[in-house]
């Protein structure tokens, strides 16, 4: 009874036709709503789906088969398409058993099927940085989208932020420039040095949190951030000073990010319009200094950067 009053009301507002639009296997039905709901995935279809695999008894685990829309497990609320496995976490069978009876409930009318609704075309909900569709812990995910998705939350994360120099140029530039340093001029092709490098001020700068790094990163990227990471509760002096005691302790990883961290200052420090306004010839002389302080307690990391920042140093001090 239920059944049929659900398909009844879907139906009235479904018009079949054979459709070429899906481009994936995925979603084989050839039925398309004409006008969209307020909410893609609203209640009234996830009770429908629910009663179609429920009705139907097919062998999805109990907690699934319970609610097999939970936490909008199966179908994407944006393009009503259902989700990969690398989203629902089904292994391939069970994956494929879902979107039969999901085909089948839109090939009965009692779920609608949906194309894309326009108003989420320019959604940023479609893709949330913070909240991407793939973990870190997706096994299948290729180390350029790791890096597309890490360069994209660092951006995500300073998007308000500009640097102190003439020019005000994006903050960015800082953590993508140092990542820049190490593949172009030190060779370093670590994923995991790259993506600190890339996030390595994000907690210090922004509101990201470490467990946050971790849940989108991994728990080495999290290392790495941490140990590059300065502590603000302490004093400004206090924590440049931690900067050079501690430097020799750190991580190989974390000792390569310090040193393109520091080149990339160097370098905006020596060039016309990149250092911050307010500094005076002084401030950056110290800054200099402080700064070959620092690189000597990293020595014996990489030869090549370390020489070109002694180079700038001997240079800086004099200006
Ligand atoms: N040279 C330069 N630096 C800028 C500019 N804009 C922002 N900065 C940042 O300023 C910091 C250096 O300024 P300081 O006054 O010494 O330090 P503070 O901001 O941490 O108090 C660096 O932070 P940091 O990345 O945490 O590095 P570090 O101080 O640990 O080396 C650097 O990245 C700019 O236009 N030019």
């Amino acid at each position: 009874m239920l059944r049929n009053l659900a398909s009844q009301k879907l139906l009235t507002r479904i018009t079949r036709f054979n459709s070429t639009r899906w481009s994936s296997g995925a979603a084989p039905s050839e039925a398309v709503i004409t006008s969209f709901p307020e909410n893609p995935s609203s209640k009234s279809e996830e009770f429908v789906l629910q009663k179609v695999f429920a009705e139907r008894g097919n062998d999805l685990p109990a907690s699934q088969m319970k609610n097999p829309y939970e936490k909008e497990k199966f179908v994407s609320s944006f393009t009503g398409r259902p989700y990969g496995r690398h989203i629902t976490g089904l292994c391939k069978h069970k994956h494929e058993q879902v979107a039969k009876e999901i085909a089948k409930a839109r090939s009965l009318g009692m779920m609608p099927v949906m194309l894309k609704n326009v108003k989420f075309l320019k959604d940023p909900a479609l893709y949330d940085p913070e909240k991407p569709l793939r973990p870190h812990s997706c096994p299948d995910e290729p180390i350029s989208a790791t890096l597309v998705r890490c360069a994209f939350f660092a951006a995500h994360k300073h998007r308000n932020q500009r640097r102190k120099n003439d020019d005000k140029s994006p903050y960015i530039n800082h953590p993508l420039g140092a990542a820049f340093i190490l593949t172009n001029e030190a060779g370093i092709t670590d994923p995991i040095v790259l993506q600190a490098a890339i996030l390595h001020d994000t907690v210090e700068d922004t509101d990201t949190s470490f467990e946050e790094i971790e849940r989108l990163f991994g728990p080495k990227v999290r290392a790495v951030v941490a140990e590059v990471t300065d502590d603000k509760t302490l004093e400004k002096q206090e924590r440049k000073e931690a900067q050079v005691k501690n430097g020799p302790k750190k991580s190989h990883e974390a000792k390569l990010v310090k040193l393109a961290d520091k080149l990339y200052n160097l370098r905006d420090l020596s060039s016309p319009n990149g250092r911050p306004k307010d500094w005076d010839d002084e401030r950056v002389r110290e800054y200099f200094r402080w700064a070959r302080r620092v690189v000597q307690g990293l020595k014996g990391t990489h030869d090549e950067l370390e020489k070109k920042i002694f180079e700038l140093c001997d240079k800086g001090e004099k200006v």
